[in-house]
């Protein structure tokens, strides 16, 4: 494959745009690339770069394209409110629209605030929890990535991990010393911490899906740990659904392990592609939020028109009768054929998966946590990286990142995805 105008654009880009790109990981460096794929255009499961290669899409923008690239649908509906007008600044029924739908899949969700992105949400979500409840500590997961908001990037998964950022400067120290961050999965710890300080925490905000240390499930009864013990201190159990949120199911993780959080934070899926955010809870919380209430939280393109025809045609599909069943089929057909791959080549590896998020990562332990994660050798995840892009397989630039099937993925996508893999690893194990 040739990269030429990848190569020239990113050489562009680093002259006028950090690193040359809008966000870290894009940039590719943790897997020694000297430059990320420029994109075109993409269609279906299948995404094309500036030389006209052509790669089947494990990241849907990494997240969001659950439907695939290019759905007629969306694309329809976005042609029709881009008819309309862009933006307005000014309430909109497509507000109310998307705002039902999010209510009627999520029922912990009784009221939700529209807002630009999953950082956005994250941190409103925490002003709301430290609002209502008087406290400023909160406590968050090691790996786990809420975005980029000050107090949330202690021990962070993503590109903070990708990248070995310990924080981050510019973050002064009083602003996360009201931050604890505690290893994922662990009850214990949980509930020693919560034992001794409960009284003194705003929140609790995990992912219950954790997808940003590579991808790694909540143990069995972890999250139910969660809920009994903010529940009796009296602390708001946040779930960041940015990323598993229409994801796991159409209610999202609280769906697919039955608990109920205080507040839920959602984006991605969503917007359908656009850039959202979305932060809900109980009435009795929401109604803290300005104007109905003192907490202060705004946006001047919030609730865009296009994002929210977008993400209602988006969730009208997702809810189709048999959706997440067929997703959840050709998830574990990649899943058990990677798997399988790797066990014939002798490779070390783990693999974890919650329908269709996945993560492989290149260590013998079972990854329950983000030490566990960090176990993994980083050179043959990169060596992997590289020769799966080389036999047209795109995969997120990063061991601490996850990988996602769309509806778009067809056996046949898969069944291709496996035999690169059988050939990378078969090399690898050389
Ligand atoms: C779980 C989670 N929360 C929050 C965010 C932040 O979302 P955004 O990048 O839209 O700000 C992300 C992704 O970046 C995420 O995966
Ligand atoms: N892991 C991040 C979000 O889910 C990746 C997106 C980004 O930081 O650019």
């Amino acid at each position: 494959m040739k990269y030429e105008n990848s190569r020239k654009f990113f050489e562009q880009a680093m002259n006028i745009i950090p690193g040359g790109v809008n966000s870290p990981v894009r940039a590719c460096k943790s897997v020694g690339s000297d430059h990320p794929l420029f994109i075109n255009n993409a269609d279906g499961c299948m995404i094309f770069d500036a030389d006209g290669n052509s790669f089947i899409d494990y990241v849907g923008s990494w997240g969001p394209m659950i439907l695939g690239h290019r759905h007629p649908k969306v694309t329809e509906a976005l042609s029709f409110a881009l008819a309309q007008g862009a933006s307005f600044g000014a309430p909109t029924s497509a507000e109310i629209r998307l705002a039902q739908a999010v209510t009627e899949a999520v029922p912990s969700i009784e009221m939700v605030r529209m807002v630009n992105s999953g950082t956005e949400a994250t941190m409103s979500a925490i002003r709301l929890a430290r609002g209502f409840t008087g406290r400023d500590t909160i406590i968050k997961f090691d790996g786990c990535y809420h975005g980029h908001a000050d107090t949330l990037l202690v021990e962070a998964g993503s590109g903070v991990a990708t990248l070995g950022i310990p924080g981050s400067p510019g973050v002064p120290k009083s602003f996360v010393e009201h931050t604890l961050s505690l290893p994922y999965n662990d009850a214990d710890c949980v509930r020693e911490v919560m034992e001794k300080q409960g009284d003194k925490i705003a929140c609790i905000i995990v992912e219950p899906v954790a997808g940003n240390m590579g991808l790694v499930p909540p143990a069995h009864g972890f999250l139910e740990i969660l809920r009994e013990v903010t529940e009796k201190s009296g602390s708001l159990l946040i779930f960041d659904e940015v990323m598993c949120g229409f994801r796991v199911a159409y209610g999202g993780a609280q769906e697919l392990y039955g608990i109920s959080p205080d507040i839920t934070c959602l984006g991605k899926i969503i917007g359908g592609g656009l850039p959202v955010g979305a932060y809900g809870g109980k009435r009795e919380f929401m109604e803290y939020i300005a104007p109905q209430g003192p907490v202060y939280q705004a946006g001047t393109l919030s609730g865009n028109p296009l994002a929210m025809s977008a993400g209602i045609t988006t969730l009208e599909q997702l809810k189709k009768p048999g959706f997440y069943e067929s997703l959840e089929e050709k998830s574990a057909r990649l899943s058990e054929g990677l798997k399988k791959a790797a066990e014939k080549a002798e490779i070390k590896a783990s693999f974890n998966r919650v329908g269709s998020m996945m993560g492989l990562f290149f260590t013998d332990k079972d990854v329950k946590n983000f030490a566990d994660a960090k176990t993994s050798d980083l050179d043959l995840f990169s060596a992997y990286y590289k020769g799966m892009l080389q036999k047209g397989i795109y995969l997120a630039p990063s061991q601490f990142e996850a990988g996602f099937v769309s509806a778009a993925h067809t056996d046949e996508h898969i069944d291709t995805t496996i035999k690169a893999a059988e050939e990378v690893f078969a090399m690898l194990a050389r």
